[in-house]
């Protein structure tokens, strides 16, 4: 099954829009997983059981993991995805980009090592820095185009021939990349009004949306301007907010990361259709 495909049925599957982000930091998980040599593993597992019947896909953000050396529990973490809930896609976000050669390598790591269903890939190094990725036609390839940072406007809101440089990456992975039907954009809650600029160039290509929760994006601009005529389309990211909901030590983490996710996955269906 492709990418598109599984992301497709997880949709459907949970209703849900919502992609559970894993970003482990150390200093905050409860004091248990900061003693433990396999604490970050321990976490995310308790995170992922509490939410897997509330979303569209995971996404673990490698930085959090190789910081740490925790490479081999970010391993078993994707092995315990894909081995207790085969039908969430699993996304890893690097945020790749190099020359082709070492691009092979980092698809290698990303779609064998860890096992990811897709990864997010910088496109700033132009086709032949993606492409490589693509040898991988099962797997998604999520492009950076117009990220949820306010930093993201030096460079992607660069007037080139009369539109900005966002628009352009979205027009050319979604006229001329997107080859196998495999790819998908970075656009960030924080920005609804280019989110519905996206929406309208690239038609039902997935987005990953990062922005809301800890960041501030609004649910309800996020989800109109970016949902798809079927009410879809995109994987609407939270990590911070859902992983440390607990608001003090002694409330059980899972479980208000559970309460979290449900509100949050419930807020984003009220705007859907
Ligand atoms: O434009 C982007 C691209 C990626 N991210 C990543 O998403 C999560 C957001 O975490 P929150 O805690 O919900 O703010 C994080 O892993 C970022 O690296 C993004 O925020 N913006």
């Amino acid at each position: 099954m492709t990418f598109i495909n599984k992301l497709s049925a997880a949709w459907t599957a949970n209703d849900s829009l919502l992609c559970v982000g894993l970003d482990p930091d150390m200093a905050k998980l409860p004091a248990r997983f900061q003693n433990d040599p396999q604490g970050i593993y321990h976490f995310c597992r308790e995170i992922i059981d509490a939410t897997a019947d509330l979303a569209c896909s995971f996404k673990p953000q490698i930085a959090y993991f190789a910081a740490l050396s925790a490479e081999g529990q970010l391993q078993q973490i994707c092995d315990y995805v894909r081995e207790h809930y085969p039908h969430i896609p699993l996304i890893m976000d690097a945020k790749r980009g190099d020359i082709g050669a070492t691009a092979r390598q980092y698809a290698r790591e990303a779609y064998d090592r860890y096992g990811a269903d897709a990864v997010t890939v910088n496109p700033y190094m132009g086709f032949d820095s993606v492409e490589p990725y693509m040898e991988w036609a099962d797997r998604g390839v999520i492009i950076l185009c117009r990220t949820s940072n306010a930093g993201g406007s030096d460079l992607q809101f660069l007037d080139v021939g009369g539109k900005p440089l966002y628009q352009h990456v979205a027009q050319l992975v979604a006229h001329k990349w997107n080859r196998n039907g495999q790819c998908a954009l970075v656009v960030g809650a924080t920005f609804p009004e280019e989110l519905a600029q996206v929406r309208a160039i690239v038609g039902d290509m997935p987005l990953l949306v990062p922005g809301i929760g800890a960041q501030g994006g609004d649910i309800a601009a996020t989800v109109k301007s970016g949902r798809t005529a079927h009410g879809a389309g995109m994987m609407i990211n939270s990590s911070r907010a859902i992983l440390y909901a607990a608001p003090q030590a002694g409330e059980d983490f899972a479980m208000a990361a559970r309460r979290v996710a449900q509100e949050t996955r419930d807020a984003i269906n009220q705007y859907r259709r």
